[in-house]
């Protein structure tokens, strides 16, 4: 293994091994810190977690332990993956953890650059955009967990590490690798905010940092460090081939996003079949996975089980019951509702939330995942075993006709 990856959640840990695949490396995603050593030919590993919203100190803990297996694993490189609209507290999680893999590495000049220009997350002057809004303009200043209130990364990341920062503004970036070496060199700081509007600026930035120990990022930051192993002649040149799988499908969303609300609405407009769930029957025990996965099994063609609701419905809920309580329920339900569907004989699953998708996957008991394809930006095709084959798609990501794209992608 020559790249070591920490992912803060599953399907963000998907996105990267999306980037990872489509530049030329064998990419295996594990869930969570694996007790064996990874096969050998494999070129990237990513340990994902559920650290994002975790309290700080078990992010940082689970963090370190990811690192230690990776570095067992041989890996040269380590890249820290969060969140494109960089989902954070004032207190953590990204600061504390890239402090705390810099401090087991002993690595300096760490760069930050959540960019992903493909679904429209830019960094400029330090400011984070999500298209042509500020992120705190973007909707992502209401999220129920990381409220992103500011824009500046510098000022945001600022708030979570003990020391000062640095920044590379994009016009030393469209300079070259060797401009932003010598500006990284220049630095006074440990840590520094890196500008990135194009793909070609991630491209620059990776050849920059190819002997660096760490860096942290969004999948873009990726984009250009197969070619450095490649340069070194570290990669093999074929990749991990991709096996489609035949049989039943099926879709499970808790994602409450803007975009999967538009996907399901889609979905239910082109005549799929669809169920969605009462989280209050939820909570109250009325409605349950068994009766979930038996209307799915019992329906032809792609059906879909939600509890994807606007952001009206969803705070109604969490003021009755709680926040975590009705996470802890409903990620419960989607990981039998997954369980019953494969024991049905379901063998396409297709997942949208992070939160949602990790609690499938664990749910599920899998191990390890073989990145393949893309089938949209930031969501790739995965084989999860012999027979069965998953699409983990994040909240935002994902055209308008995900599910019915993803269902197809999975069988080819
Ligand atoms: N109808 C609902 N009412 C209240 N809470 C809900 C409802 N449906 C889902 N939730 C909760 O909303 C959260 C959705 O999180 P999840 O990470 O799965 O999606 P997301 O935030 O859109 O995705 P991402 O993290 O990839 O952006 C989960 O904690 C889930 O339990
Ligand atoms: O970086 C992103 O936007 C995604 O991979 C993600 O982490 C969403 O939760």
């Amino acid at each position: 293994m020559l790249l070591g990856c920490i992912g803060d959640d599953f399907t963000g840990s998907s996105d990267l091994g999306n980037t990872l695949v489509k530049a030329g490396m064998r990419t295996v995603q594990y869930s969570g810190t694996p007790s064996a050593p990874a096969a050998p030919d494999v070129e990237a590993g990513i340990v994902a977690l559920k650290s994002r919203t975790l309290p700080v100190a078990e992010a940082v803990r689970l963090s370190l332990e990811a690192l230690d297996w990776l570095r067992a694993q041989g890996c040269r490189q380590f890249l820290f993956k969060y969140c494109s609209t960089f989902d954070s507290t004032p207190q953590g999680n990204i600061g504390p953890v890239a402090e705390a893999l810099s401090d087991a590495l002993n690595a300096d000049r760490v760069i930050f650059c959540p960019a992903f220009p493909a679904t429209g997350r830019t960094v400029f002057q330090g400011h984070l955009f999500v298209g042509d809004r500020l992120l705190s303009e973007s909707g992502m200043e209401n999220h129920p967990l990381t409220p992103m209130t500011d824009p500046d990364l510098r000022r945001w990341l600022g708030l979570q590490i003990r020391d000062g920062l640095g920044h590379i503004p994009a016009g030393t970036v469209w300079q070259g690798a060797d401009a932003v070496r010598a500006a990284l060199s220049a630095q006074g700081h440990r840590f520094v905010v890196t500008d990135a509007i194009r793909d070609e600026d991630l491209v620059t930035l990776g050849q920059a940092v190819a002997d660096q120990l760490l860096l942290t990022g969004g999948s873009g930051i990726a984009l250009g460090l197969p070619g450095n192993f490649r340069a070194r002649g570290l990669l093999s040149s074929d990749a991990l081939p991709w096996r489609g799988q035949a049989g039943r499908a099926a879709a499970l969303s808790g994602s409450c996003s803007r975009a999967t609300r538009g996907q399901v609405a889609r979905h239910i407009a082109d005549g799929h079949p669809a169920s969605g769930i009462d989280p209050e029957a939820v909570m109250a025990g009325t409605a349950t996975a068994a009766d979930a996965a038996r209307w799915a099994l019992s329906q032809d063609g792609l059906p879909l089980v939600y509890s994807s609701a606007d952001p009206d419905a969803v705070r109604a809920v969490q003021g009755r019951h709680g926040t975590k309580a009705v996470a802890a329920r409903l990620d419960a339900f989607f990981a039998e509702t997954a369980r019953l569907l494969v024991t049905g004989g379901v063998t396409r699953l297709i997942t949208a939330g992070g939160e949602t998708s990790g609690a499938v996957v664990e749910g599920l008991g899998i191990g390890a995942l073989e990145i393949g394809p893309e089938i949209d930006p930031g969501v790739p095709a995965i084989r999860a075993g012999e027979n069965l084959v998953l699409a983990l798609k994040s909240g935002n990501f994902g055209a308008e006709e995900f599910f019915a794209k993803a269902a197809e992608r999975l069988a080819g």
